[in-house]
């Protein structure tokens, strides 16, 4: 992932750029992408960054909320540099006491918490320095907003005016009289601020002067110019590809940039869906006219994955780490058929398809403490690989790949396709992954996919699958008792896949369902429907 990290051309060179430092927030992400959707460009970066060391200066730096209490021993505290850094200061939540602690230390645990809604009276500053009244610039007084906070500030730092009270909160929003620092108690990222995209805009728009010229269209042609040079005229680059979007999308833009330079490969890791290789090959082929090898890893991946039972994270690690050891096998091999031949060169580029998220994740200042799962893309990577990782898509949303996808003409349903994790379904069969665990729980799913398709909700649902339990349970069919497993359906919504909600099917749906399953698959007596909405619960099961 470094390795992006020196090239030229990157987004935050070119574009306008409002820099999130994340504090640990949920939300922290939420910013930036509602600053994307204004077409301001916006990245994010761990709260601990030093100023000093980023290669690009931004247009104005927003301070995220985040769980800790600024006056607590080890809280995080921003670079102090922030403050000589010239440009335009948006303080959210533990942002804005952040503010107030740099100029004064005056933040305290409040009596009362604060959760929710709230109404803000907000105060005009008419005729006072020029900035002050910008930030609720076309706002109207009674402002609706979301609150979720403890601590309080004491009183106003030292020149700093008040712009917004509520019932609640006295300094719900302060900004200083001659610079253009604001601090704002409430989130406006949230849906709950219905009127906290304007807000931002006011921020980035009006306060910064940040251009909103950040488009998927510029970003395509940036982007292979990018890859171009990266890679040089002769250098070679084997592309990781799962025929899901993300690594479609990004091999399309792989083989405009360099042509048959690029090979993709897909390695059947033998807990893909239903005949999911033959597919994928026949759409990328014909379809996208993308050069793709499938390798038939999965008695591998099997043998390996025999007899890990209770640690899903073992299952994870093992995954990730042979998918680069056959990723590097197949670019020796593609690099030894090449030579003698024009086009001969050691393969030393390794694509994939890992988006902003994943990053996020990877980056937050909480560190590898609060690691959940290991993805296999980003945690799973074998520590001594010797190929070097490119990544188009590591500063987009999902939302935004698939528009990209559109864009360059990926067919709709592959667009819209539901992601299906790297280590397949061996993190939706708990416990043991045997041959047969795989046969049930792929039939399965392929029944449970198929009637969503004919109930025409698959759009509707981010995500379905179906998992195995590794229990069993008793049954009567055919007038014989049987013992057989259970099968567990699970379907969310969710926009960004960080927090998610169970998907209300109607009853004779899931009676269909689950009168399919137990009838065609052998093997599964049961049928049960997952009702737990992420937090607490993850997406998949292990
Ligand atoms: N079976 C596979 N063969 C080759 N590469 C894979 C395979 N599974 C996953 N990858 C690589 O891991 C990356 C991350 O997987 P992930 O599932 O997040 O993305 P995706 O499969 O491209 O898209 P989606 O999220 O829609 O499933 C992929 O982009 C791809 O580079
Ligand atoms: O490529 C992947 N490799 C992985 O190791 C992995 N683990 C989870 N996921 C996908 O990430 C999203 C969130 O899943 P969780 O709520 O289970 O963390 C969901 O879309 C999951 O399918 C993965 N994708
Ligand atoms: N949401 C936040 O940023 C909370 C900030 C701080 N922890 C408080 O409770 O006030
Ligand atoms: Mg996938």
């Amino acid at each position: 992932m470094a390795t992006n990290g020196e090239l030229p051309i990157e987004p935050h060179k070119t574009f306008d750029t409002i820099l999130v430092l994340d504090f640990g927030s949920q939300y922290s992400h939420l910013i930036t992408r509602r600053l994307r959707e204004l077409n301001v460009y916006s990245e994010m970066l761990p709260c601990t960054q030093k100023l000093s060391e980023l290669s690009w200066k931004p247009r104005g730096v927003i301070l995220s909320g985040g769980p800790y209490s600024v006056y607590e021993e080890g809280a995080p505290h921003v670079d102090p540099a922030v403050f000589d850094l010239n440009v335009p200061l948006l303080g959210i939540c533990y942002g804005l006491q952040e503010i107030a602690w740099h100029h004064g230390k005056n933040v305290l645990a409040g009596e009362k918490r604060e959760y929710g809604h709230a109404y803000l009276d907000i105060q005009r500053h008419n005729g006072g320095a020029g900035h002050i009244d910008e930030l609720f610039k076309g706002l109207e007084d009674n402002l609706e907003v979301w609150m979720s906070h403890g601590d309080k500030l004491s009183h106003l730092p030292e020149s700093f005016v008040t712009i917004a009270t509520t019932p609640n909160a006295p300094f719900a929003g302060i900004a200083h009289t001659e610079k253009p620092y604001y601090g704002i108690q409430f989130h406006p990222e949230v849906t709950h601020t219905p009127k906290g995209t304007q807000l931002l805009k006011n921020f980035a728009v009006k306060i910064c002067k940040a251009e909103q010229n950040w488009t998927m269209s510029k970003f395509v042609d940036q982007e292979i110019t990018r890859i171009r040079k990266l890679v040089g005229d002769k250098g070679q680059v084997i592309g990781a590809v799962s025929g899901g979007v993300d690594s479609t999308v990004a091999a399309k833009l792989m083989q405009e940039a360099i042509g048959d330079r690029f090979h993709a490969v897909l390695v059947d890791n033998g807990v893909l869906r239903l005949n999911e290789a033959q597919i994928v090959k026949e759409t990328l082929t014909k379809h996208l006219g993308i050069n793709l090898t499938v390798v038939d890893a999965s008695e591998r991946f099997l043998g390996l994955l025999k007899g890990v039972k209770d640690d899903p994270e073992r299952k994870r690690k093992i995954i990730g780490n042979t998918f680069i050891e056959v990723f590097q096998e197949e670019a020796k091999k593609i690099a030894d058929t090449a030579a003698g031949s024009a086009k001969a060169g050691e393969i030393e580029w390794l694509l994939q398809g890992t988006l902003y998220p994943d990053v996020i994740e990877s980056i937050s200042f909480k560190g590898p403490s609060a690691t959940i799962k290991t993805h296999h893309n980003v945690g799973g990577l074998l520590e001594n690989m010797h190929l070097k990782l490119i990544e188009p898509l590591r500063e987009l949303f999902k939302d935004e790949v698939r528009e990209l996808g559109t864009q360059l003409g990926i067919p709709e349903d592959l667009v819209w396709r539901h992601p299906f994790p790297g280590p397949g379904i061996a993190i939706r069969i708990l416990g043991e992954v045997t041959p047969d665990q795989v046969r049930i729980a792929r039939e399965a799913d392929n029944i449970f996919i198929e009637e969503i398709k004919a109930a025409g909700l698959y759009r509707d649902i981010s995500q379905a699958f179906a998992a195995l339990l590794p229990v069993k349970a008793v049954g009567v069919m055919g007038d014989k008792r049987v013992h057989d497993q259970v099968i567990a359906l699970r379907a969310v919504q969710t926009t960004d896949f960080m927090t998610a909600d169970w998907y209300p099917f109607d009853g004779q749906f899931l009676k269909r369902v689950s009168r399919r399953i137990v009838n065609e698959v052998k093997g599964v007596c049961r049928v049960v429907y997952d009702i737990t909405s992420k937090p607490p619960g993850t997406i998949e099961m292990e």
